[in-house]
């Protein structure tokens, strides 16, 4: 059993083109009930090969005007990054109109469904995984943003692009895919640019993406993965308040044993939980200077104490009054639609 696992592991590193027929075989037709969900560039199935290694196949939309060589060209120059923590592409199918993706399937699903969704009760992510998962997805895009030539902005990293597999390793997904995206096709493009509650406020209104933006986002998953709340936490029907205003206060008054995530029942390292706090609000600074870099990020949470020491007096962590303009206040709600459409049009051009 070991070996036959070995020899799997070792195949699925393989890349390759997949023929549709494959593909359609593995998915059952891309049936509805191999629907693992839906994102911004199309849906995902769940599939299995012929030697019965699983498999999650992105079906993208809105690829037309993407020349199949063009699109072949550029898959695989993601096909080539490759680090422990990123979500390896195991080939890709263009025939025709479809464009499809083939991914190891993950089978520890995504943060996300630990944290808010269907898993979110089972309490599967005890503290240690959430130190291995914040480290491990930190040096994912340390490694996009420092060792890939060019390097990879990720622009969307949230809860659902951080995937598990079987031992709950994080593997960052969907890193590389603005590159891909054919021009003109607007409600794609906004996908690109990333998800509410994540997105770094310079991102978000002058489009500028640069390595600080995704280090903003980042911040708002360890915040998130500390305490089990969302990035924007609903408080009445016209108002929402996001992660960072409701944890900074709470900082600045030492509070945080009230800031972990209740699920954990008490369980957790108070140093550690203090590290990931104080990093995440650090890296969720509204001015982008201010931002660790990745590196930075990696090494803070690897335990580095004097980087850590530096930190723990960093102004924004004291409770002096001024220092409240660091904070986004509470923000009114609009139709999602209408504020994804407006960053949008304000990032549009660049
Ligand atoms: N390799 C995989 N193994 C298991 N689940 C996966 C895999 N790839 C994607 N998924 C899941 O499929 C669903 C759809 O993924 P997709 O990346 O298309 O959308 P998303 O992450 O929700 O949004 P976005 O398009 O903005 O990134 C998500 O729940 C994701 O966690």
């Amino acid at each position: 059993m070991s070996s036959q696992r070995k020899t799997k592991g070792k195949r699925s590193r393989q890349w390759r083109i997949f023929s549709l027929r494959e593909l359609q075989l593995a998915t059952n037709n891309f049936n509805y009930d191999n629907k693992l969900g839906e994102g911004g560039f199309g849906s995902v199935y769940w599939g299995q090969l012929w030697d019965g290694s699983q498999i999650a196949v992105k079906r993208l939309k809105s690829w037309s005007n993407k020349a199949e060589m063009e699109f072949s060209v550029e898959v695989e120059i993601l096909a080539r990054v490759r680090h422990q923590n990123l979500l390896t592409l195991r080939g890709y199918c263009a025939e025709g109109q479809e464009r499809l993706i083939v991914y190891d399937y993950m089978i520890n699903l995504s943060l996300l469904s630990h944290l808010h969704g269907p898993h979110s009760a089972e309490c599967h992510l005890d503290w240690s995984r959430r130190m291995t998962i914040a480290v491990g997805a930190a040096e994912g895009i340390f490694y996009l943003h420092h060792y890939v030539t060019p390097h990879i902005i990720h622009r969307d990293i949230k809860a659902s692009n951080v995937l598990l597999d079987g031992d709950f390793k994080a593997q960052v997904a969907d890193f590389g895919f603005a590159k891909l995206i054919p021009d003109g096709a607007t409600h794609v493009t906004t996908r690109v640019m990333g998800t509410l509650g994540y997105l770094a406020p310079e991102y978000a209104m002058l489009g500028k993406a640069s390595e600080s933006c995704d280090v903003y986002s980042f911040g708002i998953l360890l915040l998130e993965l500390a305490s089990g709340k969302k990035p924007l936490e609903k408080l009445s029907s016209t108002i929402k308040r996001s992660i960072t205003d409701w944890a900074l206060p709470l900082v600045r008054e030492g509070k945080f044993n009230e800031l972990v995530d209740l699920r954990l029942n008490g369980k957790y390292v108070e140093e550690e939980l203090k590290r990931v706090v104080l990093i995440g609000l650090i890296c969720a600074h509204n001015q982008s200077e201010k931002r660790p870099t990745m590196l930075e990020v990696v090494e803070l949470l690897k335990g580095d104490t004097e980087k850590f020491a530096a930190l723990e007096t960093h102004e924004m962590f004291k409770s002096s009054p001024g220092l409240e303009d660091n904070l986004d206040i509470i923000s009114e709600e609009k139709e999602p639609k209408q504020e994804i459409e407006n960053v949008r049009v304000l990032t549009t051009g660049n």
